[in-house]
């Protein structure tokens, strides 16, 4: 999970986000010509690295802690939205590092035009590959406001609440997508802008039983871009 989470964390890093859509002429958060070398901080929409990660009551919503952990090494203003939490050691102690290091938690989830004015992205660590059945509150509502918003969503894993296989025709719909170990079969319907590849701990004997044929990870990179 720490890898995974630190993955996630790599892979936002990575992708370029323009100074803002409201701001410049061609309403495009990735357009290159834009956009400054993105993701650094100095290029967001707002002047404070404000991102608002959702975490959910499983291991996804455990990446999307130790996510957040990293942004904010890495120089972000993370915020956590939290509400289902699982009564184990390990989300208890993910949780108190992300408060020993200052990241404010919500208690409750904002409207989407608070989310679009005070957030430069949002990070979609609600349900991941476990995900079954018809969505339950409170994580209904947030996801009726995730898809209201206009701030740029990072999906960690799968879009949450898609079906793991057949994905979702009336879903969210991330702009990025980070696949942990190896791409789900919804992944084939993302329609987002960036798809990477994180989590580089499958052993190869474990990847040739399973025939993931997963793609070279450069030198020492955690992440590898599919799209
Ligand atoms: N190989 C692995 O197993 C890895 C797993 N990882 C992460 O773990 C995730 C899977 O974690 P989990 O198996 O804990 O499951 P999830 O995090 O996908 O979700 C399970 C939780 O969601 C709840 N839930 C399921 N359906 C719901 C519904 N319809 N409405 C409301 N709540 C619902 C369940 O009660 C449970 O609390 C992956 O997607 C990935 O993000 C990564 O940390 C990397 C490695
Ligand atoms: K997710």
């Amino acid at each position: 999970m720490e890898l995974a989470g630190l993955s996630c964390a790599t892979a936002i890093t990575r992708v370029r986000l323009g100074i803002s859509p409201r701001s410049v002429s061609c309403n495009d958060w990735y357009c290159p010509r834009c956009c400054e070398m993105a993701y650094p901080t100095s290029s967001l929409v707002i002047a404070r690295p404000s991102l608002l990660v959702i975490c959910g009551p499983g291991n996804n919503g455990g990446d999307g802690l130790v996510c957040a952990r990293h942004l904010k090494l890495f120089g972000y203003a993370p915020t956590i939205l939290y509400p289902k939490r699982p009564n184990k050691l390990l989300f208890q102690g993910l949780t108190t590092q992300c408060e020993k290091m200052d990241i404010p938690f919500l208690t409750e989830m904002p409207e989407a035009m608070v989310v679009d004015k005070a957030y430069n992205l949002v990070i979609d660590a609600i349900f991941g590959f476990s995900f079954k059945g018809a969505v339950r509150e409170p994580f209904g509502s947030i996801l009726d406001v995730l898809k209201k918003t206009t701030v740029p969503i990072v999906s960690i894993d799968i879009p949450s609440g898609w079906d793991v296989e057949q994905g979702s025709t009336d879903g969210l719909q991330p702009d990025m997508l980070i696949s942990l170990t190896a791409p789900k079969k919804s992944a084939k319907h993302f329609c987002g802008r960036y798809h990477y590849l994180g989590g580089r701990f499958v052993p190869p004997a474990m990847e040739k039983k399973y025939q993931l044929n997963l793609p070279p990870y450069p030198n020492t990179d955690c992440v590898y871009q599919l799209q």
